[in-house]
């Protein structure tokens, strides 16, 4: 039998990255899509030398026509496509007296815009294809409640819940469903960039901005990405077949709602 296609937007790092290898393991071939083609060639190659089926196509998710063309090539590659994981994402560290117009719009067009054009093309593409499929969005605990210094990521993610439940009511009559992930505090390259501007905005040093983050933790560990790769897994594996319109929070007891 073939295999199943999975593409993972953002996946030359972090949390794409875990869930690239991730979703190998489960026996997807997987198309790795991002802004810097180098990135998202590494970790292909990194799959591909260990026996996986994986291809790297440059995109900015941003962009809606380069988004469809993703889709359109990942297809033409695999011969097939089944599962969209919008996980490609930017975190500007933004108390709101610094917001600007370039902040909202920027993030709000990757954040936003981005899982909106993905969840376009792969529906178009399930339809085009005469088959369901799985659409896996990239929410956040931040998303749940407000992080204070994160109002234009907050906002983005709180917005991808939104989408998330309007899109699997409109698409569960296809066969589609839609659903996304909220991870907690994970230990990637954006997680770095904000604990560090967060102490550089309070004279302080970057552990005690991680701190700021981390300590209501109940399970008292920052995640790993391969914490939110598992919970992709299953989002886009058969077991979740009967849910659609969720949104899970891996966040160690962060947050409850
Ligand atoms: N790290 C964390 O603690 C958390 C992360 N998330 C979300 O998980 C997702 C992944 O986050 P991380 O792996 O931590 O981030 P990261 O910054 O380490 O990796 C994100 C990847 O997405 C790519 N990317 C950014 N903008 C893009 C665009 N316009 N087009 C294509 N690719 C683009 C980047 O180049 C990078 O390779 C994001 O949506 C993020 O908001 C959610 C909750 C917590
Ligand atoms: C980066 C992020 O999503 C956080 C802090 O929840």
């Amino acid at each position: 039998m073939s295999k199943k296609v999975a593409l993972i937007t953002g996946a030359g790092q972090g949390i794409g990255e875990a869930i690239a290898k991730r979703l190998t393991k489960d026996g997807f071939s997987v198309a790795l899509v991002g802004r810097t083609k180098s990135k998202v060639e590494n970790v292909a190659k990194e799959i591909n030398d260990n026996g996986g089926d994986a291809y790297a196509i440059k995109a900015d998710v941003a962009d809606r026509d380069e988004v469809f063309a993703a889709v359109d090539e990942a297809t033409k590659h695999f011969g097939d496509f089944n599962v969209i994981v919008n996980n490609a994402g930017v975190a500007p560290t933004t108390p709101i007296s610094t917001v600007t117009p370039d902040v909202l719009n920027n993030t709000l067009a990757i954040n936003l815009g981005g899982v909106v054009w993905g969840i376009q093309a792969a529906s178009d593409k399930f339809h085009e294809l005469n088959h369901g499929g799985k659409i896996i969005n990239a929410s956040s605990q931040a998303g749940q409640v407000g992080n204070p210094n994160l109002t234009v990521y907050g906002a983005s993610k709180f917005a991808i819940r939104g989408v998330t439940q309007t899109t699997a009511r409109e698409l569960a009559k296809d066969n589609i469903t839609v659903n996304a992930y909220c991870p907690g505090i994970v230990k990637t390259p954006m997680m770095d960039d904000i604990a560090k501007k967060v102490a550089d905005n309070a004279g302080k040093p970057f552990e005690w901005g991680m701190e700021q983050f981390s300590k209501d933790i109940a399970l008292g560990r920052l995640s790993r990405p391969e914490d939110v790769a598992a919970c992709v897994s299953y989002l886009a594996g058969p077991d979740s077949d009967y849910m659609t319109g969720q949104s899970l929070l891996i966040d160690g007891g962060m947050v409850f709602s």
